[in-house]
């Protein structure tokens, strides 16, 4: 193993695990840490899928360590931090405490802040995050139920959340090439810097800050600051040139869509098939929660369906704080989580074997019950969702998992062709 990953939440993961593949380098995503004898046979890159995000801060820190040490004994030479392109924390964590932390275990001087992802639309400048065509405190993100971001300074946000002294790298040393962002480099050193936000406009930005940082330990962000990292191993030799990652035969069987995700894209995506004309099911976490549905219902439904069926609990914001009036705001999530992990089991005992799932907690809590060791990246879907294939024990299973804010339209029509 070359790369070695640590991310915050599952769809983050997979995210991140598709760039390193399409990039050319054989990627395994693994569910939490991995037993100690996990066969690495064949494998360039490990991302270690962790559900921390929104931990305590000390809880996101061992965590995060364990998989760290996992990572360097498995002989990682170089580890990420993946968290979110649009920087989910609070002033307390996670992402201050994991890189500080990350940081002095492996003993680095120097770590990067860059969770740039131009595909999905989130640019840096001057230390600032964008989201699509504003500011990220002025972005949908501001209402976020967890971590509402309602600055957009990662500079700000980071010396909030991190012991390191915080710095700047702006998108001047970025366009002159990487060697003029080394040499930025050397001068936050010199400053006392440990830890310094880069601008990245553009792939090309990522793939000049991906030559810089070749030599550092430990680098953190999105999924686009591993856009250049591979390249690094190739001009080492450690890397082959011809090997085409990411492909893999689906395994036959019946399809279904699962979605717990309310994200503006997913209800869109929702209302799209819809309009198309697919089967769909609606799930309502207060009739859930008086038994007025049961996991069995939705499973038989599912089967009597002639194309692929799409059960889904996303609602709007007015829906889902009725929702949370009525349940508790924990309790409205965790019954649909559930609720969808269950049918996936169910539906994977009948024959289900072709599976999308949208939501990061959703995706979490359904790959957690199907419990496989670990997913291989497949084909991409739309930036930052590619098909999967699970590992381990059990049926092989193609799954998608896709986070709240990705995916086209008609994400939900689309995606089986490339299963084809
Ligand atoms: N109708 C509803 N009412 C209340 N809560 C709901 C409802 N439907 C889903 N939920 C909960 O909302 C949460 C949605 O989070 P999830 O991470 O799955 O989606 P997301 O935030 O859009 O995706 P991502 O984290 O990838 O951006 C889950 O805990 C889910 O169970
Ligand atoms: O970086 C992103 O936006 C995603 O990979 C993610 O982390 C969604 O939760």
């Amino acid at each position: 193993m070359l790369l070695g990953a640590i991310a915050d939440d599952l769809t983050g993961a997979t995210d991140l695990a598709l760039m390193l593949s399409r990039e050319g380098m054989r990627t395994i995503q693994t569910v939490g840490v991995p037993p100690a004898d996990f066969d690495l046979s064949d494998v360039d890159a490990v991302v270690v899928a962790l559900k921390s995000r929104t931990n305590p801060a000390d809880v996101a820190v061992a965590m995060s360590l364990e998989a760290l040490r996992w990572l360097k004994t498995a002989g990682a030479r170089q580890i990420i931090f993946k968290y979110c392109s649009t920087f989910d924390s609070t002033p307390k964590g996670n992402i201050g405490p994991v890189t500080d932390a990350l940081a002095r275990e492996l003993g680095t001087d120097l770590t990067i802040v860059c969770p740039a992802f131009p595909a999905n639309r989130r640019t840096i400048y001057k230390g600032h995050l964008f989201v699509a065509d504003q500011l990220l405190s002025d972005s949908p993100m501001r209402h976020h139920p967890l971590t509402p971001m309602t600055d957009s300074s990662l500079v700000r946000l980071m010396a909030a959340q991190s012991k390191l002294q915080v710095g700047l790298v702006s998108h001047e040393n970025v366009a002159k090439g990487a060697e003029s962002v080394r040499a930025a480099f050397d001068e936050a050193r010199r400053r006392g810097e440990g830890v310094v936000v880069v601008d990245a406009i553009t792939d090309q930005d990522l793939r000049v800050i991906g030559e810089a940082v070749a030599e550092f330990p430990l680098i953190t962000g999105g999924s686009g600051i591993a856009i250049g990292l591979p390249e690094n191993f190739r001009r080492a030799g450690l890397l082959q040139r011809d090997i085409t990652a990411g492909q893999f035969q689906a395994p036959d069987g019946r399809a279904a869509i699962l979605a717990g995700s309310c994200s503006e894209a997913t209800r869109g995506q929702i209302k799209a098939a819809i309009e198309a004309g697919m089967s769909t099911l609606k799930l309502d976490p207060v009739d859930i929660a008086q038994g007025r549905m049961d996991v069995d219902e939705a499973i038989r439904w599912a089967l009597a369906q002639e194309g692929v069926p799409l059960i889904y609990s996303s609602a709007d914001p007015k829906d889902v704080l009725a929702a949370q009036d009525s349940l508790g705001q924990e309790k409205a999530g965790e019954i649909v989580e559930q609720f969808l992990a269950k049918t996936a089991i169910g539906l994977r005992e009948n024959g289900v074997r072709r599976l999308i799932v949208a939501g990061g907690e959703t995706s979490g809590a359904v790959v957690g019950a199907l419990a496989p060791s670990a997913l291989f990246i497949g084909r991409e879907i739309d930036p930052g969702v590619p098909w999967t294939l699970t590992m381990g024990d059990g049926a092989p299973m193609a799954l998608a998992l896709k986070s709240g804010n990705f995916g086209t339209a008609d994400f939900f029509l689309k995606a089986w062709e490339l299963l084809k």
